[in-house]
């Protein structure tokens, strides 16, 4: 007699090969739209499946959570980052939540990189003046930047990505700085040639660039608040690739405004897609829609760490990716 196969519910539309896979080994049920669940599909499809896979658009808290059926038993997020999720709630609740770390590591470092190049070299302003039509020849005085080589990057968690920037920041000449939860082992922290901070204000105030590379949690909510952006050298640059909730947005674009500091490259945004409107104003703003990992090719693998997640899971055995609250 056949087992009874485990019931998946994906909330947005997945690349073809991982939504066939998924199909192929469970009883998955797949959108047809790819706009977010609301709160209300999201409940009904936790009341009814064992495996959710959710996204970061999904908003999955204890009242979500307090609604799900007993049938849940896994949140196998499609994605790095969990603050979407009360992980608190569901382990009290007796579910599982796993992520997909390492696959965005690389294409997020890129788009760290992407961003640092983007504010210092003016890189929006070049093409807008191109795509315009106005330029009008090269001149010794025209679009100037900021050389990168030889600056203080100045990097706020130092995980996976935080030393895949600082792998490529080193490339490009620059002297890489972290404040970590953790200082790194010896040996790591010498091939990466980085100057630990025990101070995260001390680093602030002397670093030339800052890369956010730290998760959103309660301990990094507006880490990167009015007082501690205050500190920062008024030329100085600060790009973030993890989550908007570790910049106050508001008080990031008063500084801008005031030209109190140099430039931002923004990648995610405090409130999702509400973004500050004075942000989308200013001329030494870069900002990109949350597509630091948006590869193919991570895509795809970001999905098959999903099902692995799954499968081992549905094996009876621990998933590889657990988030345990603890972690964060
Ligand atoms: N823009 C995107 O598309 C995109 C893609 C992938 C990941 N992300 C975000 O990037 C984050 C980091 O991903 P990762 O894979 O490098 O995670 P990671 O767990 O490997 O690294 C995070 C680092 O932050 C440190 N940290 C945690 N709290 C801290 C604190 N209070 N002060 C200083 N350091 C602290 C941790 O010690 C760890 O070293 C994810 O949580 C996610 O939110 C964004
Ligand atoms: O955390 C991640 O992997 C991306 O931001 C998408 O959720």
């Amino acid at each position: 007699m056949p087992s009874k196969r485990l019931s998946v519910t994906v909330t947005r539309r997945l690349p073809d090969a991982v939504e066939t896979r998924m199909r192929e080994l469970f009883d998955v049920t797949l959108r047809d739209d790819d706009t977010p669940m609301t709160t209300a599909e999201l409940i009904s499809a936790m009341q009814t499946c064992d495996v959710l896979v959710p996204t970061v658009t999904d908003e999955i808290n204890a009242q979500v959570l307090g609604q799900a059926g007993d049938r849940l038993k896994l949140i196998a997020n499609y994605g790095a980052g969990v603050d979407h999720i009360d992980v608190q709630t569901a382990r009290q609740r007796g579910v599982l939540v796993s992520n997909t770390p390492g696959v965005v590591t690389e294409d997020t470092a890129d788009m760290t990189m992407a961003l640092i190049l983007s504010v210092t070299r003016r890189i929006p302003e070049g093409l807008a003046l191109m795509q315009t039509g106005d330029w009008d020849g090269w001149a010794p005085t025209a679009m100037l930047g900021g050389r990168i080589a030889g600056r203080r990057l100045g990097i706020l968690g130092m995980g996976r990505i935080g030393q895949a920037v600082a792998r490529r920041a080193r490339a490009f000449g620059m002297q890489i700085h972290y404040n970590n939860r953790r200082r790194l082992r010896p040996e790591v922290e010498g091939d990466l040639d980085a100057t630990w901070w025990d101070s995260l204000d001390q680093m602030v105030a002397r670093m030339d660039i800052i890369s956010i590379n730290c998760p959103h949690t309660p301990a990094t909510f507006h880490l990167m608040n009015a007082r501690r952006l205050k500190l920062m050298k008024p030329d100085a640059v600060i790009v973030n690739t993890a989550r908007g909730e570790v910049i106050d947005e508001n008080a990031l674009t008063r500084m801008l405004r005031a030209s109190e500091i140099a430039g931002a490259g923004l990648d995610v945004y405090e409130n999702g897609t509400d973004i500050n409107p004075r942000l989308r104003e200013l001329k030494n703003v870069v900002l990109l829609p949350h597509m630091g990992s948006a590869t193919v090719e991570g895509r795809v693998e970001m999905g098959e760490k999903v099902l692995l997640n799954i499968k081992t899971f549905d094996d009876g055995h621990r998933p590889p990716d657990l988030v345990v609250p603890a972690m964060l």
